[in-house]
């Protein structure tokens, strides 16, 4: 059983610099607190400020030591004021999700005791439902296609959606077997597609294998929800929902507004899962307007660093790594459940030092 494992970290830009350390500082004390499961680290720069640097956003080595690595942990890239000459932000998180095939962005939303949530709704309280954001594909892959035509009056923008055949059912697969595990595990098993299907064709396309890996999957319950009428139900009543599954865009605005449910951006993990290779990295971007205040929320960080741990331990049957991962969710968990942090987010003072420190402090407990 492997118990080594190589993890290719990029610490990004803006705050990812700040919640990095304090997620590898609480990666070093799990594992040795559970054994049987080490990290060797290897840190490369990449991101915005890199490109400003040197014109190169993820270097060569970088992209060949994801791939040659157990998993990759990515804080977060990007600066608004650094750009393309085509006007668009360096984004090399993107390209890692596209070099590597990495289709189902996994993004967790529950939250945690012990905030106070923008819902007040008892059931609101105790969320527990996960989205999938196709990562692959979807309107971000026009990104560098995009095109104006005609000219004067006539002049227009056009990005083009790319729904495949090939993408749609390794998605929904992977959504269905989700949906099953979960179900197992006493959650709904609910798999809901949600799509504009009611106005572009490709979302029509898209429904309909949905539809069709629906049919291959009867034991799990699935049904549609177009998109407007999502964001409506996530804010009237979330509780309903248990694995929505969606195309890019629409992923990534829908996750942010999970993340609003659990109390912000610093509190949302995520992982970018393939085949065979995934990257794991907090939903959250740079966070320009916080950098270097000592205010970013490392918890997301510390959650995507255990959804880390949880994968490496299912695929190499490494029962520590599993336990490592479980010892994190508990710590952050019971950090949280003692009603004394309350993130900048939601108006509180509680920065990276005060939460590494108290998640840390539950982390010696559990030993
Ligand atoms: N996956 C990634 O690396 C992402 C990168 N970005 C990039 O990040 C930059 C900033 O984008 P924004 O739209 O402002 O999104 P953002 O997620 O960086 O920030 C949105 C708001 O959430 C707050 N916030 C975010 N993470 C936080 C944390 N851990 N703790 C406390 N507060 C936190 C910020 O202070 C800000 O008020 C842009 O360059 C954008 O392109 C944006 C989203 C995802
Ligand atoms: C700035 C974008 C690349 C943000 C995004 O969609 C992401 O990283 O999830």
């Amino acid at each position: 059983m492997k118990s080594e494992f190589s993890i290719t970290v990029l610490p990004g830009d803006g705050i990812g610099h700040e919640v990095t350390p304090v997620c590898l500082e609480l990666l070093d004390k799990v594992c040795k607190q559970v054994g049987g499961v080490s990290l060797n680290y290897s840190s490369f720069a990449a991101g915005a400020v890199h490109y400003k640097e040197t014109g190169v956003s993820l270097p060569e080595e970088a992209l060949q030591h994801a791939f040659d690595s157990d998993a990759t942990l990515l804080a977060c890239m990007g600066m608004p004021s650094i750009r393309y000459p085509d006007g668009r932000e360096i984004a090399p998180q993107l390209e890692l999700r596209e070099k590597m095939d990495l289709f189902a962005g996994v993004r967790p939303v529950k939250t945690m005791p012990g905030l106070p949530l923008p819902l007040t709704s008892e059931k609101a309280q105790n969320l527990d439902f996960i989205l999938i954001r196709e990562s692959t594909e979807g309107l971000f892959a026009s990104r560098e296609k995009f095109k104006i035509e005609g000219e004067g009056a006539d002049e227009a923008a056009y990005d083009t959606q790319k729904i495949s055949r090939k993408g749609c059912e390794r998605l929904f697969d992977f959504a269905f077997e989700l949906g099953r595990q979960r179900r197992n595990e006493g959650y709904k098993g609910l798999v809901t597609c949600v799509d504009k299907a009611n106005v572009l064709g490709s979302f029509y396309y898209m429904r309909q294998i949905f539809d069709e890996v629906a049919a291959k999957n009867p034991d799990v319950d699935n049904n549609h929800v177009y998109v407007d009428a999502a964001a409506l139900q996530l804010v009237g009543r979330p509780w309903q929902f248990d694995v929505i599954v969606t195309e890019n865009m629409f992923g990534d605005i829908l996750s942010d507004l999970g993340a609003g449910l659990m109390g912000g951006m610093g509190m949302a993990p995520s992982a970018d899962i393939g085949i065979e290779k995934a990257v794991f990295q907090p939903c959250h971007g740079t966070a320009p307007d916080i950098i270097g205040q000592g205010k970013a929320n490392p918890t997301a960080m510390f959650l995507s660093a255990a959804m880390m741990l949880r994968w490496l331990g299912n695929k190499h049957d490494n029962s520590s790594a599993i336990e490592a991962a479980r010892k994190i969710d508990t710590a952050v968990e019971n950090a949280y459940a003692t009603g004394t942090l309350l993130p900048y987010e939601l108006g509180g003072t509680s920065g990276t030092e005060a939460i590494s420190s108290l998640v840390f402090a539950e982390l010696d407990k559990l030993a």
